[in-house]
């Protein structure tokens, strides 16, 4: 089946639904009528639509499941339980993909009756083409549901099959990961306004140096600190600057809370 005729199906049409079903229809060649949301709350459905325009929406959580080749769960942790409860039967077909931290494949074959199911850890750059997405399959699962999961997840950006006790270090690292950049770019810009740059030229700045330096990591795969070498000049202004942030202990910052956010989704596991 190629991906022009593959219907997906959200049950649970938020932001990361959203993100994911845009990046699909405008880089994984998926109609938006192919793309079937349900949701109890009608204005999360018309965010939805106007976010997809051309797709389909429903309340019927076992309608999505009934109609579609792939079903991604995207309700938050604590609301898996109600959805699993509002589906009486899933056709042999039917592949699931949950994207909720936490929650683990056992749980997941626990509470659905199918053992088709792959756990995705996205993020929400795939609205824009750039995700970084880790995820983890049972061995049950069909090497063909997990080649298309791949494809699929690679439209939007790199997939990594990790084993799933990794999921929640991706879910700390790239998961909440881009939450944890908006701060730094917020806060380069609010370092330039204070240096006196125009609030617009200093978010532009910020976040093109933000992108700058994580293409240079990318396309050029010299370790971040050779790279970081390369703008220090001795005695120059960047030393300074890496100085004060050593002092701060910015690096001992960054990796505590993606600890705390890898435990977080640990803990939302247990519930
Ligand atoms: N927001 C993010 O950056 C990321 C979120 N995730 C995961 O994605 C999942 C969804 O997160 P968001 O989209 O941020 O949340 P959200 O709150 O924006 O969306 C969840 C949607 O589920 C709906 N919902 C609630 N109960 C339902 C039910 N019984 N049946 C169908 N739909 C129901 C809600 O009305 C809401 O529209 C979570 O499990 C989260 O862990 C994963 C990676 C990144
Ligand atoms: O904050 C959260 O729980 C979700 C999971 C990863 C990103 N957002």
């Amino acid at each position: 089946m190629t991906n022009s005729s593959l219907q997906v199906g959200f049950i649970g049409a938020g932001q990361m639904a959203q993100a994911m079903a845009r990046g699909f229809v405008d880089r994984g060649g998926i109609e938006a009528s192919a793309i079937l949301a349900s949701d109890p709350y009608p204005e999360a459905l018309q965010r939805f639509e106007k976010a997809i325009p051309g797709c389909l929406t429903t309340d019927d959580n076992q309608a999505v499941i009934g109609q579609s080749d792939i079903v991604i769960l995207a309700v938050k942790p604590q609301m898996m339980q109600k959805v699993a409860e509002s589906i009486s039967d899933i056709p042999s077909d039917c592949l699931l993909v949950s994207i909720a931290a936490g929650i683990t494949l056992s749980k997941l074959n626990a509470i659905f009756p199918t053992t088709r199911i792959i756990r995705v850890m996205p993020n929400t750059p795939c609205l824009v083409g750039v995700a970084a997405c880790g995820y983890s399959a049972s061995d049950d699962v069909d090497p063909e549901d997990i080649e298309r999961t791949q494809q699929l997840l690679e439209s939007s950006g790199i997939a990594l099959q990790v084993p799933e006790k990794l999921l929640d270090a991706v879910t700390g690292l790239s998961g909440s990961g881009p939450a944890f950049i908006y701060m730094l770019i917020e806060a380069m810009s609010d370092a330039g306004v204070r240096q006196g740059l125009p609030r617009d030229a200093a978010l532009q700045l910020a976040a093109q140096t933000v992108k700058g330096a994580a293409e240079m990591v990318l396309a050029t795969g010299e370790h971040p600190g050779a790279l970081k070498d390369k703008v220090t000049s001795p005695g120059g202004t960047t030393i300074a600057g890496v100085y004060a942030l050593e002092k701060a202990g910015f690096r001992g910052a960054v990796m505590d809370a993606i600890s705390a956010a890898a435990a977080r989704s640990r803990e939302l596991g247990l519930d």
